[in-house]
């Protein structure tokens, strides 16, 4: 056989560490060239269902760049480097191809709809010119042909999923980064990296109260894993800090480089092994790995449900009435809404592009169970605003959060006074994103409408004035979406305490904010 050249074409992929397809094209023996092509698709200013916000905002912008900037570094490190270009894939390749006169392109399998589109496109495009196009399963910790299912055959319980796998299935040892790779053909050019203007994105800067600066990139991917493990040593105690909303150490905070890539599923749950080696092993190290599952669950799921993930009525196709009300919702995205633990969170994402767990399910469930607006309004404005959008983990966790995806169980309505009660209970949160309320007394400040006037006066704030009044009333709000949700699902139960369905008495186990 001659000489063969592979196209690396990197995706939501961004690293050396752990990575199939680059393992696979070495292995073959080929000459290596890696390319990171930018499709302007990817942030475009709307789509369908982006409901006329930007699909890729300026935090995620600036780690994307981030991101590809810092992988150029490390494969120029080894010998090589990456290829930049701008443009539809499905042109820019085949073009490549005929070029460099290579041979194949490898690549990390996606599932999404517009993420399959391009696959498909390149596929018809490639396919009379001999250059083979290689999908390579790579992004989650369970590789899809180690499950014990098929995708079509994917339970819609979690908990089902997660005991099977667990059962039945290993994670794949993670591979090595190459220690050295040839360079790139000489004469061909290298292409520049854009700026966020070039790619139509509005820069942004993070707030500095924000729990931690986000570098993005394989190198500061690592280096976050090596604090929180090993230097700080917090794993020991994430299962009992995981539900915290303010600082670094209350999570790992490795979302925004998983979402990218930077970071391998698979190098985290070895780390883990070592960690219960070398340190030790108890519920919080098994609870990340557990956490892991989640991920791999969504992406699964978006593989058996294709579009339907991003349809109103959602996975279950289960048609409510959403309100449309713009202003309602402007409210909500501007943590405008009177209810304190909301509009903190609300105004943590806007000003940093980060949200804890904690926050996310309770801000999600507010704007569709009890404003009960068009959950996908919020799951595109997290689109456009998360650091960390991804776009299975967001779409699937919406539509879990709507009511109307895999795994529900009737409606389930999060209680904010009770959730920032049991999860801020010193009010310190609130008080961080919302300073107008810092004078108010921890027992006070989760409901400042309940404040006298006289008190108001004493704690230097006028409801109505300095801070909204609610924009709804939280228990009739949501026994109203629960009357019509049941209307939809035919459940019509009875001598039963709101916001607690038949369906709900089921395991608490499968309940993602479990303990
Ligand atoms: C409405 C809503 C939207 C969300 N959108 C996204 C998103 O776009 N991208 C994203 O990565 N996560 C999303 N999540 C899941 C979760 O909130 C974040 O993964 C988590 O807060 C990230 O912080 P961390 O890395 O410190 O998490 P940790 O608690 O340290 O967990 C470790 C990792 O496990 C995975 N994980 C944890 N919880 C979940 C979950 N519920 N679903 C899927 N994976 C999970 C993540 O990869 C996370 O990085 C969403 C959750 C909700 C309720
Ligand atoms: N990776 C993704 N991220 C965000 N949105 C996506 C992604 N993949 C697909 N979508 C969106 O999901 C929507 C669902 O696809 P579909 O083909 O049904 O769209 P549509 O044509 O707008 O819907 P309809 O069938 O009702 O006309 C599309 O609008 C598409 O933009």
């Amino acid at each position: 056989m001659g000489h063969q050249r592979i196209l690396v074409w990197y995706r939501q992929d961004l690293r050396l560490h752990d990575h199939a397809p680059l393992s696979q094209a070495i292995e073959s023996g080929a000459e290596i060239i890696p390319l990171y092509c930018f499709d302007p698709r990817q942030w475009a200013k709307t789509t369908p269902t982006s409901f006329g916000m930007p699909k890729m905002g300026g935090f995620r912008g600036q780690f994307l760049l981030e991101s590809i900037a810092d992988l150029q570094q490390n494969l120029q490190v080894i010998g090589s480097d990456l290829l930049l270009r701008q443009g539809h894939p499905e042109t820019v390749l085949p073009q490549l191809c005929e070029i460099l006169e290579i041979n194949a392109v490898y690549y990390s399998d996606e599932v999404t709809q517009e993420e399959t589109y391009v696959e498909k496109q390149l596929q018809l495009a490639l396919a009379t010119t001999g250059v083979k196009c290689q999908g390579i399963w790579d992004q989650t910790l369970y590789h899809r042909d180690d499950i014990p299912f098929a995708i079509d055959q994917l339970p819609e319980l979690f908990t089902t999923f997660r005991k099977q796998v667990e059962k039945e299935s290993s994670w794949r040892v993670p591979l090595a980064a190459p220690a050295k790779l040839p360079p790139l053909p000489s004469g061909v050019d290298r292409g520049q990296l854009p700026t966020l203007a070039d790619l139509g994105i509005t820069p942004i800067s993070p707030d500095t109260r924000g729990v931690m600066p986000f570098q993005g990139g394989e190198t500061a991917a690592i280096k976050r894993l090596d604090e929180y493990f090993w230097q700080r040593d917090q794993l020991r105690i994430y299962k009992q800090t995981r539900n915290g909303m303010l600082g670094a150490d209350y999570s790992s905070k490795f979302s925004p480089w998983l979402a990218l890539g930077c970071l391998s599923p698979r190098y985290i749950a070895q780390q883990i092994h070592q960690y219960e080696t070398d340190r030790v092993a108890n519920d919080s190290t098994y609870w990340l790995i557990f956490e892991l599952l989640w991920r791999d669950y969504f992406r699964l799921i978006g593989a058996k449900h294709g579009e339907q993930l991003f349809k109103i009525g959602g996975l279950q196709n289960l048609m409510l009435p959403w309100k449309t009300d713009t202003q309602r919702f402007e409210q909500w995205k501007n943590g405008k809404t009177g209810l304190p633990l909301v509009d903190a969170n609300m105004r943590e994402l806007a000003a940093t592009g980060f949200m804890s767990n904690r926050g996310r399910q309770n801000v999600a469930s507010f704007l569709t169970k009890n404003l009960g607006i068009d959950w996908r309004w919020g799951a595109a404005y997290f689109e456009s605003m998360l650091i960390d959008y991804d776009v299975c983990s967001n779409w699937g966790n919406w539509n879990y959060s709507a009511g109307i995806g895999n795994d529900a169980r009737g409606f389930r309505c999060f209680s904010i006074t009770k959730q920032a009660k049991d999860y801020d209970p010193q009010g310190e949160y609130v008080k961080y994103w919302c300073p107008e309320l810092a004078q108010i007394p921890a027992t006070k400040v989760q409901q400042p409408w309940q404040l006298s006037p006289i008190e108001q006066q004493q704690f230097a704030v006028q409801i109505g004035v300095d801070y909204p009044q609610p924009v709804v009333d939280l228990a009739k709000s949501a026994a109203a979406n629960e009357r019509i949700y049941n209307q939809a699902t035919g459940d019509f139960p009875s001598n039963r305490s709101h916001g607690q369905s038949r369906k709900t008495r089921r395991s608490k186990g499968d309940r993602q904010s479990a303990k």
